[in-house]
């Protein structure tokens, strides 16, 4: 496999397009690392500095031969001197070039183009030179700008400071030494260069270096450069892809891609390694690997004249030139086979062998093209990687190659491939890039003329106002000169042979109308004889009168010569003065003229600061309205999420308010259930002591005993029955029945009740009852001894009007704060507790007075809600009556109960009473049921 190099252009069949541009061929170079471990066997055999062998693991050997050929041992930099350097030169003369790695994975491609800090790579090294290059030939920052469609225009320096100044407004946290704003921080690395520098400067240019860094992953573009947008939850977001655009001169580039202008090699590598660590951030969101993709860097050297005087840029856009150095990383060549990859990784494979087979189809093609003439279509469309490069293949500029192989025999069939492909790109023809070349001689031509033109121009200027202030001098002389006596001579000689010239006063006199004859012409005289007496006096008449005239005239014309003189005199001293004053008058002018051109460039100066400051303002403007526009937002925001807070805190509220309502009317339940069961135990219980003591007083009746017999009090005392709130409220229930029966007997109970208070009443009534002492009640659990009207808190007492009273000596000890027969809302409403007289008749005809006692309580709605709690039962009966219907056992505890003794306690009565209060033993003042 030995490739016929053709370094010049090969013979080209007609019709092909290449036949009248001379051209070079891709230059492909191998570069054959060391072995990773020493354990490997090599299929590379270095023959010499052009052609390896590779031997196949059975032994075949196919012979491969480059333009160059490094081995393991070549270092960075002869690599760089061989390779790019060249490259470099051409970039600053103006032409533009393509480097790329191709290899598979491991085969030193990212080695060769980056390197390492101690062994800085082809990147590294080019931006080096450039900038070691040019350092002292850079134009301002800004001073030419990019038009966003891969051209360049230049700007006046005042402009450029005005772009400066506009970014520093915009970007204030972006420095002149940071190459973009929302930059992560890149670290300072520092490459261990040597200080090469080309020769190629052209000291009468200046110039600006642009760099881009662009991925193709997945055959998208993405911009490494560009500012990281971040989404609602200041995340980076997935980078965008951006598009391939073909510029007026048939050049391809990304369209929209971040431009960075670099002042310096520190901040070319901080841009690249800006665009590293996006990348870094781009695959993570990607989910990808950085091998995995192509990585370009565009270094673009742009360059514009100086004017003849070496001052000024020149700002034609004609003169402009713009060189790009491609510095391409190629994603490994390997066969997906070979990868064992799967899912996304096999996408990328997939993806990265059809660019690269895409490349080596374009190549292939375009090298059958220049073979036999043809012009077939080159299908670089089919890649986003070789639409990229069309316009290099297309004589752009010079295209090299550097074949990266991995020596281990594993990588053998890989490597036959790389060196299959290498093999065709060295044959491919590039059309050769023109030199940017600048012609002085014109250029000094067009500037000579230029200025002489102006010099005329100016010269024309003065000349006319020179001779607009001589004619003005002139006339001013004149009309002094009109002002003075002037000579004047009257011409009258055709009218006599006498005449005599004069000065006249008259101003008006016409100089030119002047006539200096000397008188009429010579008389016609011939003498006949000499004795002719008349002829000849008359003769010397004349003589002596034209005599006497010549004199005349010659005194005239003396007069007149000398006045002349003295007017050319005095004429000439005066366009002497005139001539000094006109000198004055120039010197003045000039400086005013130089006065003038300050005050221009002064007011230059003003305005285009003034114009900065409009822009500033302008700029400023816009930020606050929209900063305050992002304030009305804010606040509107606020105000709704205030609002929807107050709505949810007031829907809280109620839902709290509702689930507390619901819980305590589970509670009140609950409690009341509670209540109603203790109640019944309880009642289960006094009835079972009930039956206790009745069944112990029982036991005891044939027993001696030592109780006093009961008194008439006891036997007559009010009734103090216990009752449950059931019994109570079943009698309530047949009362409300019997309301009318209540009625009819109310006077009949009134009867009874008045005799039995005359019974009770000891003060008023009968001595013997008012001295028998009240016989203590047996003792009853605390929680039931005291009454609840103890608790003399604002009792509201509802005594009904049909209310019988008693007049008992066993009275409530409430004292209500307000009694009435009807209670409204609003009594409740100012009363804690309630108390309810109701008053029924029995079955023995007899009055029993209920009090109810309740607690009033205010409900959520505003109204109020009574709880009973607690029922006092009072009831007459009449002795004799009691004796005929009482049992005998039923008289029996009544009598016990009611003598009051305190022996006729018997230890089982105590204890039980002890065993439901649990408290002290103090007799109750009353009996009664809860
Ligand atoms: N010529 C060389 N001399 C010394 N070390 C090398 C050389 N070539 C490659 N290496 C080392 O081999 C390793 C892999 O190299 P590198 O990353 O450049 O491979 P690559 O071809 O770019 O791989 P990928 O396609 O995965 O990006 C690196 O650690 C690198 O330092």
């Amino acid at each position: 496999m030995r490739p016929q190099r053709t370094p010049m252009k090969p013979a080209r069949k007609p019709g092909s397009r290449y036949h009248s541009t001379p051209t070079d061929p891709v230059e492909v170079c191998a570069r054959i690392r060391n072995l990773t471990n020493r354990d490997e066997s090599s299929c590379i055999e270095v023959v010499n500095n052009h052609m390896f062998r590779l031997v196949s693991p059975d032994g075949r050997v196919t012979e491969c031969q480059f333009s160059h050929l490094f081995n393991a041992k070549v270092g960075q930099k002869l690599l760089f001197e061989s390779v790019a350097q060249p490259m470099i030169g051409d970039l600053i003369k103006g032409k533009s070039g393509l480097l790329f790695t191709y290899g598979v994975t491991s085969s030193g491609k990212t080695y060769t183009m980056t390197g390492t800090v101690e062994e800085p790579g082809l990147l590294p090294r080019c931006l080096d030179m450039i900038f070691n290059s040019i350092s002292s030939l850079q134009a301002s920052k800004y001073v030419f700008m990019p038009d966003n469609m891969n051209g360049f225009i230049v700007q006046s320096e005042a402009d450029a400071l005005l772009e400066k100044q506009e970014r520093e407004i915009m970007f204030p946290l972006t420095t002149t030494k940071t190459p973009s704003k929302n930059r992560t921080k890149t670290p300072d690395v520092r490459y261990d260069l040597e200080h090469c520098i080309s020769e190629n400067i052209d000291p009468d240019c200046r110039y600006a270096v642009f760099v881009s860094y662009v991925e193709i992953y997945n055959d998208y573009i993405y911009d490494l450069l560009g500012d990281v947008q971040l989404d609602a939850f200041n995340r980076p977001k997935p980078p965008q892809s951006k598009r391939l655009r073909e510029d007026k001169k048939k050049n391809m580039f990304v369209y929209g891609v971040t431009e960075i202008e670099v002042k310096s090699t520190e901040e070319a590598f901080a841009a690249f390694h800006q665009g590293q660590e996006r990348r870094r951030i781009a695959h993570t969101h990607l989910n990808a690997e950085s091998s995995r993709s192509h990585s370009i860097l565009n270094i673009r050297l742009v360059q514009a004249p100086l004017d003849p005087l070496g001052e000024d840029l020149l700002q034609e856009k004609s003169l402009i030139g713009v060189s790009q150095l491609s510095l391409v990383d190629l994603a490994g060549s390997e066969r997906m086979g070979r990868t064992g990859a799967g899912g996304e990784r096999l996408r990328e494979a997939g993806n990265i062998n059809s660019s690269l087979m895409t490349l080596r189809r374009c190549l292939e093609q375009l090298r059958e093209n220049q073979k036999n003439g043809l012009s077939e279509m080159v299908k670089y469309r089919n890649s986003k990687l070789t639409h990229l490069f069309k316009s290099y293949f297309e004589g752009r500029g010079k295209v090299k190659m550097i074949v990266c192989l991995n020596p281990n025999v594993q990588d053998f069939d890989e490597n036959l491939h790389v060196a299959q492909f290498a093999e065709v790109a060295q044959q491919v023809e590039v059309a050769r890039q023109e030199e940017y070349k600048i012609d002085r001689a014109d250029l000094k031509r067009k500037a000579l003329d230029a200025k002489f033109k102006a010099e005329e121009e100016k010269k024309r200027q003065l000349t006319a106002v020179r001779q607009l202030s001589s004619e003005a001098a002139s006339h001013r002389l004149f009309t002094r000169a009109r002002g003075r006596k002037t000579p004047s001579v009257t011409s009258d000689a055709t009218e006599s042979d006498t005449c005599t010239p004069g000065f006249t006063d008259d101003a008006d006199t016409d100089w030119e109308g002047i006539d200096l004859n000397i008188g009429g012409s010579f008389p016609n005289i011939e003498i006949a004889d000499a004795m002719d007496t008349e002829t000849v006096p008359h003769l010397i008449r004349f003589l002596s009168n034209r005599i006497a005239l010549v004199n005349s005239l010659k005194s005239s014309a003396y007069s007149l010569g000398s006045m002349f003189r003295s007017n050319l005199q005095s004429s000439k001293q005066s366009d002497r003065d005139l001539q000094s004053r006109l000198k004055d008058c120039e010197a003045q002018l000039s400086i005013r003229s130089k006065d003038a051109a300050k005050m221009e460039r002064q007011v230059k100066k003003l305005e285009s600061k003034n114009q900065v400051l409009t822009k500033t303002t302008q700029i400023f403007e816009k930020d606050k309205k929209q900063l305050q526009e992002q304030l009305n937002d804010a606040e509107l925001q606020l105000k709704n999420s205030q609002m929807e807070n107050k709505k949810t805190e007031s829907k809280l509220r109620g839902a709290v308010a509702n689930t507390r309502s619901q819980i305590e009317k589970q509670c009140d339940k609950r409690v009341r259930n509670m209540q109603s069961e203790m109640q019944e135990k309880m009642w289960v219980k006094e009835e079972r002591l009930r039956q206790l003591k009745n069944i112990i007083s029982d036991g005891r009746e044939g027993r001696p005993t030592t109780r006093r017999p009961a008194t008439p009090l006891s036997s007559t005392s009010s009734n103090v029955s216990s009752q449950t709130p059931r019994l109570a409220h079943k009698r309530r229930s047949r009362s409300a029945e019997n309301l009318l029966s209540e009625r009819k007997t109310l006077n009949k109970s009134r009867h009874i009740s008045s005799s039995d208070y005359d019974l009770r009443q000891p003060t008023k009534k009968k001595s013997s009852t008012s001295a028998t002492p009240l016989e203590p009640a047996p003792p009853i659990a605390p929680k039931h001894r005291r009454s609840c009207s103890a608790n003399n808190s604002n009792w509201l007492a509802h005594l009904p009007s049909t209310t019988v009273p008693t007049e008992t000596i066993l009275q409530p000890c409430i004292k209500p704060n307000r009694v009435v027969n009807v209670p409204s809302p609003k009594d409740v409403a100012g009363a804690h507790k309630y108390l309810l007289t109701h008053q029924s008749e029995d079955r023995d005809g007899e009055i029993q007075t209920q009090l109810v006692k309740g607690e009033v309580f205010h409900t959520r709605t505003g109204g109020q809600q009574v709880q009973f709690v607690d029922i006092e039962t009072l009831k007459q009966q009449d002795p004799k009556k009691k004796k005929k219907v009482s049992s005998p056992r039923k008289r029996k505890s009544d009598e016990e109960i009611s003598s009051g003794e305190q022996s006729s306690w018997t230890d089982v009565e105590t204890r039980c009473a002890y065993g439901i209060g649990s408290t002290g033993n103090k007799p109750p003042t009353s009996k009664r049921k809860r």
